[in-house]
């Protein structure tokens, strides 16, 4: 085959791959980046194409590490990384990146990304860690509209109607549904949970199972719109043939139920089954007052359950948990804790080197745009702001540099070490930074 059709044989193989691709060359610049990239990261072509000028100076975790991996020449294997995406949606991937190596020289790195989000929503499930049953004194409700919620909730189990739950990913909807559960008027034998995101086949098999059993059972349908549309209609039709039983349901979805519908996720009747009483649960962005109490909270239960001395976070970290805009809400605040939490042994206080290094690239990145300096210098809007691509090779360069000893706090041996460069080749470039600055 020519070389041209073997190229194109390529393309097809590595976009309709169900692993997601990305890959950058020696400079740092993106070359691949594939479907199912596209869709663990919930962007658009269109996004693609306007980040692609930006890609090298994003500092997300995956970036700097797929950069790493250049700098370095060494592989990073098996790296396990949960994020939620510019849709909300929580992903977790295992990340193998590797260098492009061809004849002893490095032509770039890439990335696969094997996605387990399912598998790793089915296991991990902080709610079930409590140990005891989950009523509506577990969720953390300081803010007023969180405490709207749980008094609305607590109408909804009083008068054992039906209810929907609409929120973003993380926000306590099942915490709720199980809150509800516990609270009922007259209390119900068994809580069932429909992990909607699981073979649908399976969730349906399980909902005709127990809807014929005479105990009185609270059915709750998690993330219905994850089920095709065929599989909702059917459910329907179950909940309606069963709906003189002595049962509740209650289902949650992620977003506005009228754009579920319109997009054809989430079917009308389905809506309307539960429509008399949906309560909406705020994102953590607008309720930013249940952060700490959350935060608190957990170290409370940390200091019980394994004697620690933790009391809490440094005002550094308070102030980045607080300006954060945490798109998977307080699950992704409370996976975060986790991992914090795993390298605890004296410590009284959470300070900003505690936090994970992903996790720092993360909030470095906003701070940089809440105070809108540098990065934008990269962007190209019109055609004035091309430059001599050595020049523009070279401004990256330098900013990447000053980022990197930001990040180390200017330690040049640290930061030598991290970058993959000669301790004295750092300082040439601290140096040629420095002169150019002096000449401005
Ligand atoms: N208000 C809250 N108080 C205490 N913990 C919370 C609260 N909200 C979320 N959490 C923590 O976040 C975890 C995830 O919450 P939950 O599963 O209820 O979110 P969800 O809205 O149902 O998310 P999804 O849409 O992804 O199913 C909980 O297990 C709990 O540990």
């Amino acid at each position: 085959m020519e070389l041209n059709g073997l190229l194109q044989v390529y393309e097809f193989i590595t976009e309709m791959s169900d692993i997601g691709i990305s890959a950058i060359d020696a400079n740092g610049m993106p070359v691949i980046y594939n479907k199912k990239m596209k869709e663990l990261e919930g962007i658009t072509d269109v996004e693609v194409k306007k980040r692609s000028a930006r890609e090298i100076i994003n500092f997300e975790a995956e970036e700097s590490l797929l950069l790493q991996v250049l700098h370095k020449g060494q592989p990073i294997r098996n790296h396990k990384k949960t994020f939620w995406n510019r849709k909300g949606q929580e992903i977790t991937t295992i990340n193998n990146i590797l260098p492009i190596e061809k004849e002893g020289r490095i032509l770039g790195a890439v990335e696969f990304a094997r996605d387990i989000s399912t598998q790793e929503f089915m296991m991990y499930q902080p709610l079930r860690r409590y140990g005891q049953p989950l009523t509506f004194e577990t969720i953390t409700a300081v803010s007023a509209s969180m405490k709207n919620v749980i008094s609305t909730a607590k109408v909804a189990a009083t008068s054992r109607i039906s209810v929907m739950l609409i929120g973003e990913s993380g926000t306590g909807k099942d915490m709720i549904a199980e809150g509800i559960h516990h609270s009922l008027s007259m209390p119900n034998e068994q809580f069932i949970t429909l992990i909607c995101r699981r073979d649908e086949e399976a969730v349906i098999a399980q909902l005709e199972k127990y809807i014929t059993e005479n105990n009185n059972i609270t059915f709750f349908g998690e993330r219905i719109e994850y089920l095709s549309m065929s599989a909702q209609e059917r459910i329907v039709e179950l909940l309606k043939i069963h709906e003189t039983k002595n049962h509740v349901f209650i289902a949650s979805i992620g977003g506005d139920p009228i754009e579920l519908i319109s997009d054809g996720k989430l079917s009308k009747s389905l809506y309307f089954f539960f429509s008399s009483l949906t309560i909406r649960v705020p994102s953590i962005r607008e309720r930013k007052e249940d952060i700490m109490p959350f935060v608190n909270d957990y170290f409370s239960r940390h200091r019980q359950d394994f004697g620690s001395f933790v009391q809490g976070l440094t005002d550094e970290v308070e102030e980045i948990f607080l300006s954060y805009d945490w798109p998977g809400n307080l699950k992704e605040l409370e996976v975060l804790l986790d991992e914090i939490a795993s390298l605890i042994t004296t410590e009284e206080s959470i300070t900003y080197e505690m936090l994970p290094a992903y996790f720092r690239w993360k909030v470095q990145d906003i701070h940089r745009q809440e105070n809108n300096v540098q990065s934008e210098l990269f962007i190209v809007q019109t055609v004035k702001d091309l430059r001599p691509l050595d020049q523009y090779i070279r401004e990256v360069e330098d900013y990447y540099v000053v980022k990197a000893l930001e990040f180390f706090g200017g330690n040049v041996s640290k930061t030598a070490k991290e970058l993959g460069l000669k301790r004295q080749s750092l300082q040439y470039r601290m140096k040629r930074m420095k002169d150019a600055d002096e000449k401005k």
